[in-house]
């Protein structure tokens, strides 16, 4: 419950007066409510349904029935029907402006939550993302804001219904206090009893919540690994989870449409009892008059099911709660991490080009606190600007953690990053990351144009541009080859492309930024000889006028840098120029050499 009130705070603060004018109007809707029920009873009376001893038995509770009695004969009836259909038109009127206000209140409201929580995951420390599956996102983003988004509007009908069953039962209170003490305290121990369906429901949306992110999860690792599935024919193995997660997902579907139909069914039985209990108790016990049991069952029969509906509407509360549990935690785990404001224009822009260098004292990085091993080790190094600084080693050596400490990603443990001499931290890691152009080992493209892929790094480059881009990485021919040209439709991730002209227009979109760092991650390992000699004289054309950063497996791509960083177990085993390295056979890097050629 706590998560939900969490969630109505949040309500409050968005909404503020709009929630409170839908509260008033919604008390309003239910005072005409209650007074054209309260107009039935005259109405009988004047319709000669109800004899004259109705109204001499007991007083009516509006002044109304006065005056239209007063009314010339064969007024009172039209009038009274006249407002008897004005209150009712009016209160229609009310609640359909009410539902609009509600609904723009409920959907401005998830947008809200949805916004909030996309900047809090796109202002997270990456390490964040680290720990995180990607499908989680997606189920938070989806899913789970669904199930919220319909907690609260729960939670604005409940108010409703609460407070049309208050007002009634003030109203029943005023006819008959014994008749109505009696079916409110039948109302409170079904209540009660009912505290088991609210439980069950409740433990019922933790399993959804859980089998939802399962599916998820399932389902984008099963899609990214479409190929290697069906090349290892393991179909069968994945439609026989698939089949068994789905039955899991019917059986929690069907538990808890059990459990309501199973709370309704308790409600409706009590009810039938109840009806003759009333009955007898007002007729045998307490000789009420029959007109006023009339308006004491009409009450009934209009309180009992806001009981019905409260109940209903509380085990669905209690189904989406494991919900806004889960979207507070994620929350109030986001909270802990931000680390920029991505509506907020850096002040100090930070080092448009590297004038120095970058420099690691002592770093030490890790990517668990509680890991027994360092990812990185004591490493000393020092990149120079406008130079090639090669990273080798081997795979799990440290490359890439590396390269996400030198750029701020990964903040060390120990030690720290100088940026021209300067600590590298906050604001100047940002600004650092906007002069940096990009390729990782698993390029990401966007499915939409060539055309557009490119000017999402770069929005404001003119088509000569970005053929010069493609150009240099070697990409302009395949693509002057496709019927569209630049506005040929990438497949999803790019996946309509060879893994080799997906990282040349990934390498292509990094130049197009202009960076004054570029770092390649293993961004040629998908080329052919002929391509990765294309962009290796590219890159040696840009030699002096960026700092460039290779991380290379193949060592024929690294003969150009002007140093070589070689790593192993997380700490740098040598460094120095390539031909000085290379040259000591007994060294890691001969050592590398002649395991290659013999290879
Ligand atoms: N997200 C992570 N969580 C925990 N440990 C990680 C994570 N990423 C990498 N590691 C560990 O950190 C160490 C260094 O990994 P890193 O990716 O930097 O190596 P690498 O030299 O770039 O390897 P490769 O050439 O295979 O890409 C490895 O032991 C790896 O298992």
């Amino acid at each position: 419950m706590k998560e939900l009130f969490i969630y109505v705070r949040k309500l409050r603060q968005f909404a503020g007066l709009k929630l409170y004018v839908s509260m008033v109007g919604m008390l309003a809707a239910s005072l005409l409510e209650g007074a054209g029920v309260v107009l039935l009873l005259p109405l009988l009376t004047l319709a000669g349904l109800a004899g004259p001893a109705a109204t001499d038995g007991f007083t009516l509770p509006l002044h109304m029935p006065a005056p239209l009695r007063e009314l010339p004969d064969g007024m009172g009836l039209p009038a009274a029907l006249a407002i008897f259909a004005a209150i009712l038109i009016g209160q229609a009127g009310l609640q359909r402006r009410l539902s609009i206000l509600s609904e723009q209140i409920e959907q401005g409201f998830i947008r809200k939550l949805r916004q909030d929580l996309y900047r809090a995951m796109l202002q997270a420390d990456w390490s964040f993302f680290l720990k995180q599956r990607r499908s989680d996102f997606i189920h938070y983003l989806t899913g789970e804001l669904s199930r919220v988004s319909y907690g609260v509007y729960l939670f604005l009908q409940q108010s409703m219904t609460l407070l049309f069953t208050l007002v009634q039962l003030g109203l029943a209170l005023w006819l008959s206090v014994e008749l109505t003490v009696g079916v409110l305290c039948c109302g409170v121990l079904l209540a009660l009893f009912a505290r088991r369906y609210t439980r069950k429901s409740r433990r019922i949306g933790e399993a959804t919540t859980s089998l939802m992110q399962l599916y998820l999860a399932g389902l984008t690792d099963h899609l990214g690994g479409m190929k290697e599935i069906k090349s290892s024919g393991l179909e069968r193995q994945h439609y026989g989870w698939f089949r068994e997660l789905c039955s899991r997902m019917e059986r929690n579907m069907v538990d808890f449409s059990t459990v309501q139909a199973s709370s309704r069914f308790a409600y409706k039985a009590a009810s039938a009892l109840l009806i003759v209990l009333f009955a007898y108790a007002a007729l045998a016990l307490l000789h009420v008059q029959a007109e006023k049991l009339a308006l004491i069952l009409v009450i009934f029969s209009r309180l009992w099911p806001k009981f019905q509906s409260l109940q209903s509407g509380a085990e669905q509360l209690a189904q989406s709660l494991p919900a806004f549990k889960a979207l507070a935690d994620l929350q109030s785990e986001l909270a802990g991490v931000q680390s920029m404001d991505v509506e907020k224009e850096l002040i100090e822009a930070g080092p448009a080009a590297l004038k120095l260098g970058i420099e690691c004292k002592g770093v030490y990085y890790r990517y668990e606190a509680d890991a027994s091993a360092y990812a990185l080790e004591d490493i000393r190094l020092f990149i120079p600007a406008a130079g090639t600084t090669a990273i080798v080693g081997q795979s799990g050596a440290g490359k890439s953690t590396l390269v996400d400490v030198l750029v701020g990603l990964a903040v060390p443990e120990h030690g720290e990053v100088l940026i021209d001499r300067k600590p590298l931290t906050g604001e100047g890691a940002l600004a650092l990351r906007r002069t940096v152009g990009y390729v990782s080992q698993d390029p990401f493209l966007f499915h939409a144009s060539i055309r557009d892929n490119l000017s999402a790094a770069a929005p404001g480059a003119s088509e000569e541009e970005m053929w010069e881009a493609l150009r240099f990485a070697a990409a302009d021919h395949f693509i002057r080859d496709l019927a569209d040209g630049l506005d040929t439709v990438l497949g999803d991730r790019g996946a309509r492309l060879s893994g080799g002209e997906r990282q040349r227009i990934v390498l292509a979109r990094a130049i197009l930024r202009r960076p004054a760092i570029l770092i390649l991650d293993e961004a040629t390992s998908a080329l052919d000889g002929e391509n990765e000699a294309l962009i290796q004289e590219a890159l040696e054309r840009l030699h002096g006028k960026m700092t460039i950063i290779v991380i290379a497996h193949r060592l024929s791509t690294i003969r150009g840098a002007d140093q070589v960083v070689v790593m192993e177990n997380g700490r740098i085993v040598q460094q120095g120029g390539f031909r000085e390295l290379a040259g000591d056979v007994r060294g890691a890097l001969g050592m590398m050499l002649s395991r290659t050629e013999a290879g």
